[in-house]
């Protein structure tokens, strides 16, 4: 199993600073969504440039105009982009058709879909991307009862690569590896860390 760091930061420097901090302990550096917004794509290729020897993923959550947006994203440097699950699938073959265009991976966000997730996330795997994403966002973590085992449940059911983000913690890394995911997204649990690199060890070192 992978080690993703979700670099969920507002500033390309704070992003670069994360990065370098966690670079020995993880395998994919991920440009948060907001990170996108804010910064632009050219933080795509800054952080890439950075780190040519790690997989750069770019959370775009493309939510229309698939093709468009993932083969700017490819462009700019990224080796995996995000296409929203929920969207219609011509979005998600657009955002296929772009990987394939530059040789790299299209993975879909299941985010927002909990009823049927499971069938949602075969149809979407036959339509070519690499592998799916089941995620819970932070506003559906915070809600009360939140539990990271309803995504786990989902990825041993969908028989699928996958990987898992929401609430991916040194307590929870175990259950995801049990779970068979092929890689652990882990944001607020490096991030928030007094010390982002000891942590990222700490979850690196259970990885089996
Ligand atoms: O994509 C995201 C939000 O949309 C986050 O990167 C992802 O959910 C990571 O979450 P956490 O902080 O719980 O590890």
């Amino acid at each position: 199993m992978k080690l993703q760091v979700a670099l969920d930061v507002a500033t390309l420097g704070d992003a670069l600073s994360l990065a370098y901090q966690t670079k020995d302990y993880v395998d994919v550096l991920e440009l948060g969504t907001p990170l996108i917004k804010a910064e632009g794509l050219s933080a795509i290729t800054a952080i890439k440039a950075a780190h040519p020897d790690k997989l750069v993923f770019a959370d775009m959550k493309t939510a229309d105009a698939g093709e468009l947006e993932a083969d700017l994203a490819f462009s700019a440097g990224a080796d995996l982009v995000t296409v929203m699950g929920a969207a219609d699938d011509d979005t998600v073959r657009g955002a296929v058709a772009a990987g394939k265009k530059h040789g790299k991976d299209v993975v879909a966000d299941m985010i927002t879909i909990v009823e049927g997730r499971v069938d949602r996330i075969r149809e979407v795997s036959k339509m070519g991307v690499s592998f799916v994403e089941i995620h819970a966002g932070l506003d559906e973590q915070a809600k009360p009862g939140y539990t990271i085992e309803t995504l786990l449940e989902d990825g041993r059911q969908a028989g699928v690569p996958f990987s898992i983000a929401g609430g991916v913690t040194a307590e929870t890394i175990a259950a995801v590896q049990d779970a068979e995911a092929t890689v652990a997204v882990a944001g607020g649990a490096i991030r928030s860390a007094k010390d982002p690199a000891a942590a990222a060890k700490a979850l690196k070192s259970q990885i089996r």
